[in-house]
């Protein structure tokens, strides 16, 4: 049978099976488990927050890409909402400053965050990927590659639940971040499923949908694997996908 034979999901398991795709969220990588279990070392979370600067940075090009892509008023409207939560505008610092005050909080100097002298190869590739994704791809693709934020909201709930007690070296203020992303991600969520959900209307649509939320769950992943060899050596060869050249499957 032809793809195009195949009766299109309803909105309602369409949405259940691009939420099943939780269960290959980065919350499940190695080097997040060990941050939120409280096993990091100062140097791995100072890594981690030094890296994932690259990616905050870039979300509001990304974002950007997608509207210069948009012909639809409506959708621009809401969308330009994410540059000014990230970018921020008069009277308001935004998440990217935030994100750096999580920096700080963590022990880096604004100037070593800045500079990205600690931002990695690999991570750099991945979130290059997702940003030529978004110029290069017609906009609801994009959209739907931000779905990632339907799984958002439990990491960051989990960051705030947890690492004041397991990390209690980090300043109160590092948090803000997270706080505001509890608020900023549902609503990004409603307006990002409400395009894929109009827009990926047949069946070989849908997979399509499936698929760029797959991509999407690999950028994130990808940056924690590079993460994870240039800061966990250890742990390479017992724990984790990694296996040496060579060695059996
Ligand atoms: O800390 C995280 O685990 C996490 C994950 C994601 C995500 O799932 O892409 C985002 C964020 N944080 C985030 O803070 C954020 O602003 C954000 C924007 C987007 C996006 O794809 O447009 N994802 C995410």
């Amino acid at each position: 049978m032809k793809m195009d034979d195949l009766q299109p999901w309803t909105a309602a398991v369409f949405e259940d099976k691009l939420r099943a795709m939780g269960d290959r969220y980065h919350i499940h990588h190695p080097y997040q488990v060990m941050m939120g279990e409280g096993k990091s070392t100062r140097q791995q979370i100072q890594a981690w927050v030094a890296n994932r600067y690259y990616y905050q940075i870039n979300i509001p090009i990304k974002d950007a890409a997608i509207m210069a892509n948009c012909p639809e008023r409506e959708v621009r409207r809401h969308w330009v909402q994410r540059i000014l939560d990230h970018d921020g505008f008069e009277g308001e610092a935004g998440g990217i400053e935030a994100w750096i005050r999580l920096g700080e909080a963590v022990g880096l100097s604004r100037e070593e965050i800045i500079s990205q002298q600690h931002v990695l190869p690999g991570v750099r590739f991945a979130v290059d990927a997702y940003v030529n994704f978004a110029r290069q791809r017609p906009w609801q693709e994009a959209a739907a590659a931000s779905l990632t934020e339907l799984f958002a909201p439990t990491i960051h709930k989990s960051r705030l639940d947890h690492w004041p007690t397991h990390y209690p070296w980090i300043e109160a203020e590092g948090y803000n971040y997270f706080r505001r992303r509890l608020n900023e991600a549902p609503r990004d969520v409603v307006h990002g499923l409400r395009i894929t959900l109009g827009h990926f209307n047949t069946r070989e649509l849908q997979e399509r949908a499936l698929s760029i939320l797959q991509f999407k769950l690999d950028i994130l992943w990808s940056m924690l694997d590079a993460m994870l060899l240039a800061h966990c050596p250890v742990q390479v060869d017992g724990w984790g996908p990694y296996r040496k050249m060579g060695e059996a499957a």
